[in-house]
């Protein structure tokens, strides 16, 4: 057993939690940059937790300016062993409706302009993403939103655009009709793939604020629309952030599915050929395997 510290990343509309004990706002010096804002840092009903507003507050960053890696990193250097991802996102079914949750398990990679990975020349790693998003916090999350009144849908297919524009009617409609993608957002990648990097178990909450550009009835993403759902999704996201500690506990027993073990046979790299700056860099990420 070791101890849970649950991490929860703000998106659009979520900028700070409150009920934190002892809460503080804390700077997390990274060696992967500065992350996108302040830490807020507390208890939620004696479970350590760790709040990081994605786009910072005042919502500074963009989906392609958000700094993924110096986050995940002062994430995991804090003692971070749970990210909780919460996100705006457009839906592509009807019965996915605008103030619904997904709770997401699969991924299609469309972004273009980001920092991907920890690993690089110098310390190869290859990682599986077969499965991104780890079920035991993801289970949880369904719970914590059942528990908190939100109609939840366990399971979708995000796919994640680079932005900042929203999507043409062809791309919404090859999403949705050819990919069989369920929502869309700009932001979870890489984020997934860097938290799988870091031996993080990651679930992703998709808060639906629109249904994307494709449906007929709807016409074009309106942002004023999107603002408006907002407000009420960022207030059951924070209803449900309430209800996880209880559900996960102070003991955390390692990860059924491996998460916190993704690195155990990933660097391909022989030990005499690592080039040692990046090593230095990966004390917080890949220290345990090191
Ligand atoms: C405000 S609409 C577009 C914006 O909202 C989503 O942000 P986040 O994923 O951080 O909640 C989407 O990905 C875009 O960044
Ligand atoms: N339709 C949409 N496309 C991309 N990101 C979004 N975030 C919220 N709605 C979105």
């Amino acid at each position: 057993m070791t101890d849970t510290m649950i991490g929860v990343i703000g998106g659009s509309g979520l900028y700070e939690i409150d009920g934190l004990e002892g809460a503080s706002w804390i700077e997390v010096e990274s060696p992967w940059g500065d992350p996108s804002d302040s830490i807020l840092t507390g208890r939620l009903d004696g479970v350590p937790m760790a709040f990081l507003p994605r786009h910072g507050r005042g919502h500074v960053h963009s989906p392609s300016t958000v700094p993924y890696c110096a986050n995940i990193d002062a994430l995991k250097r804090i003692g971070v062993t749970d990210v909780i991802s919460v996100s705006a996102c457009g839906s592509f079914r009807e019965d996915m409706a605008p103030g619904d949750f997904v709770i997401v398990d699969q991924f299609i990679d469309r972004t273009f302009a980001r920092e991907k990975s920890f690993f690089g020349t110098g310390l190869v790693a290859h990682v599986s993403l077969a499965h991104p998003t780890c079920e035991r916090l993801s289970a949880a999350c369904e719970a914590s939103a059942r528990d908190a009144g939100i109609t939840v849908h366990r399971g979708g297919t995000y796919l994640c655009m680079e932005g900042p524009q929203f999507s043409s009617v062809a791309e919404s409609k090859l999403y949705r009709d050819v990919w069989n993608c369920d929502v869309i957002g700009m932001t979870n990648m890489p984020e997934a793939k860097l938290a799988r990097e870091a031996e993080l178990c990651y679930a992703s909450v998709a808060m639906i604020t629109d249904y994307d550009s494709w449906h007929p009835e709807h016409g074009a993403v309106d942002i004023n629309e999107i603002i408006r759902t907002l407000s009420g999704n960022a207030d059951k996201g924070r209803e449900l952030v309430q209800r996880l500690p209880a559900l996960l506990g102070k003991d955390r027993a390692p990860c059924p599915h491996g998460c916190d073990r993704a690195l155990e046979f990933a660097i391909m790299t022989a030990p005499e050929k690592r080039d040692v700056d990046l090593v230095a860099r990966l004390d917080a990420v890949a220290g345990r395997v090191l």
